[in-house]
């Protein structure tokens, strides 16, 4: 983790109803810069809505979401967006358009298309060979389909990446491959980055920080080590009971 202690992204008592349900309820928290949050919990408690109010797929009904110390209502949704890596569980590639093509759409659309040596540089940051560039999304298998979609998410150089459920789609031995390789890309390129995960997992070994979610409201915000060592509360430990069992399962079968 390399935090400089700035403040990269802050909710101020954001809310948000869909009819009558509270899908965000009174949420206050602050991400400092360089920070890696996970944001768990059961299905419907919310994770996906608070992640939206981000990029403003959502409006909030009450409170700010501020954003390197702008306020997202205020800030033009184009020049907004450009400004964030969002890496969604379907991916969402152009199906007519090349690699190079889905990469490149957010810079050309802002007026600044990339080249092709830069295209060349983001494949390989997600470890795909620059070749790949000419291909179409459906030669592609599933992993290669979401590596694309990271270096997409990278391609305007965002200084924040969120995340919702990036890896649910794949098998698991590509998820933690591509998991390990987005541990290192927030790294060695000082992101903050959000991911919601139902993988308590993979909460626990990529992130700083788990945030837990449950009808609406963030119950528990532990460290990894601190969840592993029984702290958060009851909704945060039954999530940290899964791998637990898992492991103790596997210990057990190593004896
Ligand atoms: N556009 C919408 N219209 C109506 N209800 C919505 C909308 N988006 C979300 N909801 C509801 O808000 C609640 C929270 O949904 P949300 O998608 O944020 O949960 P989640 O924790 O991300 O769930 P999952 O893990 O299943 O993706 C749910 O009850 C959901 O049905």
């Amino acid at each position: 983790m390399s935090e400089s202690g700035e403040t990269a992204l802050s909710f101020e008592g954001v809310c948000k109803q869909f009819g009558s349900v509270r899908a965000v309820e009174s949420v206050t928290l602050a991400i400092p810069s360089g920070q890696f949050v996970a944001l768990v919990g059961a299905s419907g408690s919310g994770k996906s809505t608070l992640l939206k109010t981000v990029n403003r797929l959502v409006d909030p009904d009450a409170g700010h979401v501020v954003l390197q110390r702008r306020e997202v209502a205020s800030v033009p949704l184009a020049r907004l967006r450009r400004s964030i890596g969002y890496v969604f569980q379907s991916v969402g590639l152009f199906p007519h358009m090349t690699v190079a093509e889905n990469i490149g759409i957010g810079p050309r659309i802002a007026g600044e298309p990339v080249d092709a040596a830069r295209i060349s540089a983001l494949l390989e940051l997600v470890d795909l060979d620059p070749g790949m560039s000419t291909r179409m999304p459906d030669e592609l298998s599933g992993g290669q389909r979401q590596r694309v979609g990271v270096a997409r998410a990278l391609a305007s150089e965002p200084s924040i990446l969120l995340m919702d459920e990036p890896f649910g789609a794949l098998d698991p031995v590509t998820r933690d491959a591509l998991g390990e390789r987005v541990l290192d890309l927030h790294r060695r390129l000082g992101l903050t980055t959000v991911m919601v995960t139902h993988d308590m997992t993979e909460a626990l070994l990529l992130a700083d920080r788990v945030l837990v979610m449950e009808a609406g409201r963030i119950v528990a915000d532990q460290t990894p080590s601190a969840l592993v060592a029984g702290a958060g509360g009851a909704a945060a430990q039954a999530l940290v009971a899964v791998p637990r069992h898992q492991a103790q399962r596997l210990a057990e079968l190593s004896q």
